[in-house]
């Protein structure tokens, strides 16, 4: 059976106050390298074969943290990147304004095919980690991926893969390097496909983290 673990990134700095990264980036912060050691930590026995790392640089940084201590390389694939949140990007979260509220709103209320100006779509966001996902299969027999990518992004996936929308990705709390397994299930019993082993796991981590938006 396929196991593959997913990472979200440490604390960054934009985490820290509260700015919409998407797919523009910021440094990780003293506490998030910490973060990054300690998932470390927890998988380096885990025998991990292959690390796989959205390509922006919080996650590529915490990606190197624990291919470090599991003495894998990193591979990169741009598809585990973060929503794409257009014009919203580098924004302080508390000061938006009504219309940008409302754009920021088409992410998390079902609108179809909503998007903030410029940005992707949350089922365009699907679609893509779900192929990221599926192309582990396509590893060698034996392989245990790890993959480190984003909170919305992340969620996304699970929440597809529960058969949920995209945007149920709001009802899951996937903090700073929680880890969350899925594995490709083939069995006579249940249908074969994807199975969520564990979401949003922050049992390594020493202090809490923060959730993606800070609360
Ligand atoms: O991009 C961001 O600001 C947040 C949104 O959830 O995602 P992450 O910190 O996981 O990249």
């Amino acid at each position: 059976m396929l196991q593959v673990y997913l990472v979200r990134h440490g604390e960054t700095e934009w985490n820290a106050l509260r700015r919409i990264q998407g797919q523009s980036d910021s440094a990780l912060t003293a506490k998030g390298q910490r973060q990054a050691q300690q998932v470390a930590e927890r998988v380096k026995h885990m025998g991990i074969t292959h690390i796989i790392s959205s390509d922006l640089g919080r996650t590529r940084h915490t990606a190197d943290i624990i291919a470090r201590a599991c003495g894998c390389d990193v591979l990169s694939d741009p598809r585990l990147r973060e929503l794409d949140m257009g014009v919203l990007e580098m924004r302080d979260i508390d000061t938006l304004t009504l219309e940008e509220e409302s754009w920021r709103a088409q992410l998390v209320n079902g609108t179809p095919d909503g998007r903030i100006p410029k940005g992707e779509s949350m089922t365009e966001l699907s679609l893509r980690m779900r192929a990221s996902l599926d192309s582990c299969r396509e590893l060698p027999a034996g392989s245990i991926p790890l993959l480190v990518s984003h909170g919305m992004a992340l969620g996304c996936l699970i929440s597809t893969v529960l058969g949920l929308p995209p945007y149920a990705e709001r009802r899951l709390r996937l903090r700073n390097c929680s880890l969350s397994r899925m594995d490709f299930q083939q069995s006579p019993w249940l249908a074969p496909g994807w199975v969520v082993e564990t979401a949003g796991d922050t049992s390594h981590l020493d202090m809490p983290a923060l959730d993606e938006i800070q609360r």
